[in-house]
């Protein structure tokens, strides 16, 4: 018999400690029956016998089966002489009875069909009721408290056998009791007599069906739990005793043969399929356990073991009794019976003592371990609230100390805020000083040779930080080069002003800033222009035109450029030319020559014609010297190529002595500027953005209206409108720009001035004037034939409302460009004008040209305004 568990107490069902209990395995039996009628009527031969009560021996020696082993050995081993009290005495009493301390219990009855399963569970049953009572009746110092359930498990359906209806009861999962059957009946046994009644009530519930080999076959599982309630009644009346609850399972299962053995009915062979489902489940759930507990146990594959887990698992003692028939002809069914006790002999249980406490009892538990959590708490609470005052310190102190250093951070805040705007109020001041100094600088170079000077705009000192500048056109750094000259002319020509000045070849090429070299002129984004501000001396007296770089380097000095060549001496003795030169980026400065030549074609044409009467690449007048040309002024570096060779031959000496008189030139110029601090705001006046605006707009108009007036070059004019469009910076060009057509105005209409002589002494008046801007609207006449395909010419034509029926379609629109004031009209013949010259010629050198920077050898010697040599 194996050991009696010792009792672990549970408290509602809850384990509330372990007692290590010695583990025990499965009680296997096997009982055989007697050969029964049917068998003993086909002389089937009883081939298993038991040995020793603990082995079951096949007897006859078979050559076919000689694989299979001959004995099996168990707990126990009942022949068929056995009765079912031997069986259950020494097979299933003991576990049964363990239900009475407490111990869960479980009797299996395991077979093939009329192997005597129901024969032997039905005894057992019997017997173990009958031993329960009697030691209950031997125990009275306990209070037992029986209850008894039924069910069957039939095709997967649980069904309570206690009831008359067979409705399926549904398998609930309850966390403390396992998997429970939902509304099975239990009934509260009041004797033993009521336990015999409703067991057959369960006998006469079960399902029964006739097979070949059982005409009374359970074609059912049928589970018998029998309840047992203990409580001493020496400790009842104190409600402080433990109460110890078990149950005891009777399990006669159906049969585990084939279904194909069975030869029965459709009806029987459904049954067949979901018990042997059942039992196969049963086996495997048995085998897995009889291996390890660690891996995945299939209980809930079936509803028989998912039933039946709570006493599979461990907490339960348990009993298989395994009966066979000992006929050959069953052999089979007989073999697969006893390797499933095999398997089951190996499957461990570690049952446990069920003790249910009282209440009183409970309560006392409970009241321990309620001081005992409390008494934690408590400590841990003082712990805690030390823990808490720490860290409340510390965190003061943090606190305290942000706070310090927010305080300081704050007043050093405060101290950088005042400092901040102490510097930005000296910044501002600063900036107004500058402005005021640098505009007042820009001026200082303007001086007035006469009373009726107009003005000299030798603006130096261009200062880029002005508010007024507005070089947000430029799309890198500025270099601001600090640049002037003052070029002063004198009735004789200078020997500095030939082209044999070495210098011209060094700035053919480049121009210099103050960074460096400056490599090509690059056009596209410089705006520089030369201005010229125009002594009108009606004294006639001799005019110095003198080229002044006061502050920059040898380079900027060395930067000549030609003024107007193409004026008569005694005419252009009469003009007092001062450059001003503003640098874009990455451009060095160029110095302005005048723009007065080229504001008429008068000079375009005169220059054309030296061009075409020498018959040179070199005009006649750089020649020979530019006619009038003050000291000091030379041709613009990139001018003639020419000119070097020319220079080169010249005498060293007279260059030696060039170049010292016009270092002296400068050095006066330079001296004499610095006495200079005067400003001629009549030029460029202070203004603010919006203010300028206005002013643009209307120097604007007025230019229009001149250049209308002294019918200026229409190049000249397109040029000019499309590169001011408005700059601050543009301020002094259209200054000077308006004062020299105010100029030429007066020359033309009122010669005042006497008028302008060209290079080869052609009077330029207003007659050559209008002469010559229709020879250029001529010229515009050709390239809008050879610029524009037809398409594009009857789309220039519709665009400027010229009938396509028209005739000399051409000719009318070359009459129309630049014939109104309206700013559309004047823009469109600006783009207009630029494009034609623009596919006619060099783009590019136009205008460096149209501005006097790069007087390139005119190639042509075809008489032509050749725009390019203004
Ligand atoms: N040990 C035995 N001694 C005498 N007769 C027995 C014994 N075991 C079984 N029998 C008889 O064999 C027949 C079949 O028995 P039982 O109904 O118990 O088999 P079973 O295994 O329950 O079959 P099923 O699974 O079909 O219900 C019964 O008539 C029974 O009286």
């Amino acid at each position: 018999m194996p050991q009696r568990p010792s009792v672990n107490p549970i408290v509602q069902g809850c384990e509330m400690g372990s007692e290590e209990m010695a583990q025990e395995r499965f009680l296997v039996s096997v009982r055989l029956r007697p050969l029964n009628g049917k068998e003993i009527e086909r002389n089937d031969s009883a081939d298993w016998d038991s040995v020793n009560g603990t082995s079951v021996v096949f007897k006859p020696y078979l050559p076919e089966r000689s694989l299979y082993p001959p004995s099996y050995t168990f707990d126990r081993v009942f022949g068929g002489e056995c009765d079912t009290m031997q069986v259950y005495d020494e097979g299933a009493k003991e576990v049964a009875l363990s239900v009475l301390d407490g111990i869960n219990a479980s009797i299996f009855a395991y077979g093939q069909t009329s192997s005597g399963k129901t024969y032997t569970m039905s005894g057992i049953i019997a017997y173990a009721v009958e031993d329960i009572y009697d030691y209950i009746r031997r125990h009275g110092e306990r209070e037992y408290v029986l209850k008894f359930s039924a069910m069957e498990i039939y095709n997967e359906a649980v069904r309570d056998l206690l009831i008359a209806d067979n409705i399926p009861l549904r398998l609930l999962d309850d966390p403390e009791r396992g998997t429970v059957v939902e509304k099975l009946t239990e009934e509260t046994l009041r004797d033993q007599w009521h336990l015999s009644d409703l067991l057959a009530i369960c006998a006469a519930q079960r399902q029964v069906g006739e097979t070949t080999l059982n005409e009374m076959s359970s074609r059912s599982h049928q589970i018998l739990r029998l309840t047992i309630q203990s409580t001493a009644r020496e400790f009842k009346s104190k409600q402080s005793s433990s109460t110890l609850v078990a149950s005891v399972n009777f399990v006669d299962l159906a049969g585990s043969e084939r279904a194909s053995q069975v030869s029965s009915a459709s009806n029987r062979l459904k049954e067949g399929c979901h018990i042997n489902r059942s039992l196969l489940t049963l086996g495997t759930v048995i085998r897995k356990l009889s291996k390890e507990r660690t891996g995945h146990i299939p209980f809930r594959d079936s509803k028989l073991t998912r039933i039946l887990q709570p006493f599979l698992g461990g907490n339960a003692r348990t009993a298989i009794i395994c009966t066979m028939s000992p006929a050959r002809s069953h052999i089979e069914q007989s073999r697969n019976t006893l390797l499933f006790a095999s398997c089951a002999k190996q499957v461990v249980t570690n049952a446990q003592v069920n003790v249910v406490m009282s209440d009183k009892a409970l309560m006392k538990h409970l009241q321990r371990e309620l001081a005992r959590l409390e008494n934690e708490l408590k400590h841990a609470g003082f712990n805690t609230c030390g823990d808490r005052s720490d860290v409340l310190k510390d965190r003061d102190a943090q606190i305290k100390k942000m706070e310090r250093e927010i305080k300081e951070l704050m007043q050093q805040r405060d101290l950088a805020q005042s400092r901040l705007n102490d510097l930005l109020q000296a910044v501002v001041e600063e900036h107004s000083r500058q402005w005021e100094e640098s505009t007042q600088s820009s001026y200082s170079h303007v001086r007035s040779n006469s009373d009726d000077a107009l003005s000299i705009s030798s603006l130096s000192s261009i200062d880029y930080q002005n508010p007024c500048c507005d070089y947000s056109s430029f799309n890198s750094p500025v270099q601001v080069n600090k640049f002037s000259y003052h070029e002063v002319w004198d009735d004789q020509p200078s020997p500095n002003t030939t082209i044999n000045n070495p210098a011209l070849n060094e700035l053919r090429l480049h121009r210099r800033s103050k960074e460096g070299i400056i490599e090509e002129d690059c056009e596209e984004h410089c705006k520089e222009v030369r201005c010229v501000e125009i002594h009108a001396l009606s004294d006639g007296r001799v005019d110095k035109f003198d080229q002044l770089n006061a502050e920059s380097e040898v380079t900027d000095k060395d930067t000549l450029e030609t003024f107007a060549p193409n004026f008569a001496a005694d005419e252009f003795s009469k003009l007092v030319p001062t450059k001003r030169v503003m640098e874009s980026r990455r451009l060095a400065l160029t110095k302005s020559n005048s723009c007065l030549a080229s504001l008429t074609n008068n000079s375009m044409f005169a220059l054309s014609q030296d061009v075409e009467q020498d018959n040179e690449t070199t005009p006649k007048f750089l020649q020979r010297g530019i006619s009038g040309m003050p000291k000091g002024v030379q041709c613009p570096p990139n001018a003639f190529s020419e000119v070097k060779d020319v220079s080169e031959d010249n005498d060293d000496k007279q260059l030696c002595v060039d170049r010292q008189n016009r270092q002296n030139q400068l050095e006066t110029i330079g001296n004499e500027e610095e006495e200079n601090d005067g400003v001629d705001e009549r030029l460029c006046p202070k203004r603010s953005p919006l203010e300028w605006q206005l002013e643009f707009q209307r120097k604007q108009e007025e230019i229009i209206e001149l250049w209308h007036t002294c019918h200026v070059s229409l190049l000249h004019r397109s040029r000019f409108f499309l590169l001011f469009k408005g700059d601050s910076t543009d301020a002094f060009y259209i200054e000077v720009e308006c004062r020299r057509l105010t100029l030429l105005k007066n020359i033309f209409y009122h010669g005042n001035v006497g008028g302008i002589v060209g290079e080869d002494g052609h009077r330029l008046n207003l007659t050559s004037s209008m002469r010559c801007l229709q020879r250029e609207r001529h010229r515009l006449l050709k390239l809008i034939g050879k610029t524009f395909d037809p398409h594009e010419r009857e789309s220039l034509y519709s665009k400027w409302g010229i009938s396509l029926n028209s005739k000399q379609r051409r000719m009318q629109l070359a009459q129309l460009v630049w014939t109104t004031k309206d700013i559309t009209h004047v823009r469109e013949s600006a783009l207009l004008v630029t494009k034609l010259i623009g596919f006619e010629e060099q783009g590019e050198e136009a205008m460096k040209e149209m501005f006097g920077l790069n007087f390139t050898v005119q190639q042509t010697h075809k008489r032509s305004f050749s725009w390019m040599l203004w």
